[in-house]
């Protein structure tokens, strides 16, 4: 678990990160998201004691880290691991001889260094690259190997700090079902830091916005899409392109509770009496009940009020997209029913 509190570090006048709240539970995944300098690197580098915070606490598995003598420090950055961009690998160096690195610094005896290697570069499929040098090695393979060297020393919480930037997609893929994988068999809390959407949608239990050194914004991801029609919540869930279509109205819709039946769209026409043309639409699971943003096309005849309150009572919040950016509409044009109609089951 990771608790930081009131966290602030300044160089010299310019305050980098501004009074940091974040706590991440236990075998958690946690992704911090923002802008180029928001402060995402050095809040890293401030969990693993690379840099002393200026105020607040961070504290690990309830262990405050920054009231630690330098000898005691040591101990306890055993408890984080990190990834970074890089991997980081020491080039002269086997894929093995790197994982042993902060085991034989440690002091374990050969035998243990060579048993846990073994199973480390198992766990992240590499133990047939054992003798590899980094440079016969793919971005995704070296990659693993910083991973399975992060986790060497059984840390409680892994920081990987834009670990699968530059990756292909299944290589991403796999490093994030590693990921995964480390939160569900060992307990491991991981702290992501990313610019990439897709991977906070694919593993985050939990995203935080960061901006000019503070978090704007944080939540499980389900949370902030369904609540909000925020920049990270357009950014997690981005309405696909609409394509043109003169004889419908396009209303924007948003599920906001989480308990959306997966008929809603058919429910809801009925209940109108129209049909409902889907006109570009997004829904995914997340957990247990979906998430979505649809663009849906109706009848324009059709009272705006009314059909606001019919969409909500189905758990989503419709609005019809602004009539001053839209091409005039016929009016008699006939408009229901015209393109993908309701009647199926779900939207997407
Ligand atoms: N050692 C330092 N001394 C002075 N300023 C620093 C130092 N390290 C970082 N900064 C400043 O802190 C701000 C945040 O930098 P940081 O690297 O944490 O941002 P980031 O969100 O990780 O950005 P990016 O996505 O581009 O990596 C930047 O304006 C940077 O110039």
């Amino acid at each position: 678990m990771i608790e930081i509190s009131g966290l602030t570090k300044s160089y010299g006048a310019t305050t980098v990160l501004d009074g940091i709240d974040l706590t991440v539970a236990e075998a958690r995944i946690a992704a911090v998201v923002g802008p180029s300098g928001a402060g995402k690197s050095t809040l890293a580098r401030c969990i693993n004691l690379l840099e002393r915070p200026t105020s607040g606490t961070i504290a690990v598995n309830g262990q405050d880290l920054t009231r630690l003598s330098r000898r005691d420090l040591r101990e306890a950055r055993r408890q984080i691991g990190t990834v970074f961009q890089s991997a980081n690998l020491l080039r002269r160096l086997t894929a093995a001889q790197n994982v042993a690195l902060p085991l034989r610094h440690a002091g374990l005896p050969d035998a243990e260094v060579r048993r846990r290697v073994a199973d480390l570069l198992e766990r992240v499929g590499m133990l047939h690259r054992a003798n590899h040098f980094p440079s016969q090695l793919s971005g995704g393979q070296r990659q693993r190997i910083g991973i399975a060297r992060g986790l060497a020393l059984r840390p409680a919480v892994l920081l990987a700090d834009e670990a699968t930037s530059g990756l292909d997609p299944e290589s991403t893929r796999a490093i994030l079902d590693l990921l995964t994988e480390l939160r569900d068999d060992l307990g491991v809390t991981i702290l992501v830091i990313t610019h990439e959407m897709d991977v906070v949608r694919g593993i985050a239990d939990l995203v935080a916005q960061l901006d000019h050194g503070r978090i704007v914004e944080q939540g499980t991801v389900a949370d902030v899409v369904r609540r909000s029609d925020s920049a990270l919540s357009r950014a997690l869930l981005p309405m696909p392109p609409v394509p043109e279509e003169d004889r419908l109205w396009p209303w924007t819709v948003r599920y906001e509770d989480a308990a959306v039946s997966p008929v809603w769209l058919a429910q809801a026409g009925r209940e109108l009496d129209t049909d409902i043309a889907v006109l570009a639409a997004l829904v995914e699971a997340a957990g247990e009940s979906p998430v979505g943003r649809l663009t849906i096309g109706l009848d324009p005849r059709l009272d705006d009020r009314r059909v606001a309150d019919v969409l909500q009572r189905h758990g989503v919040v419709a609005e019809p997209v602004d009539r001053a950016v839209l091409r005039a509409v016929p009016a008699a044009a006939g408009a229901a029913g015209t393109s993908g109609t309701a009647g199926t089951e779900g939207a997407a």
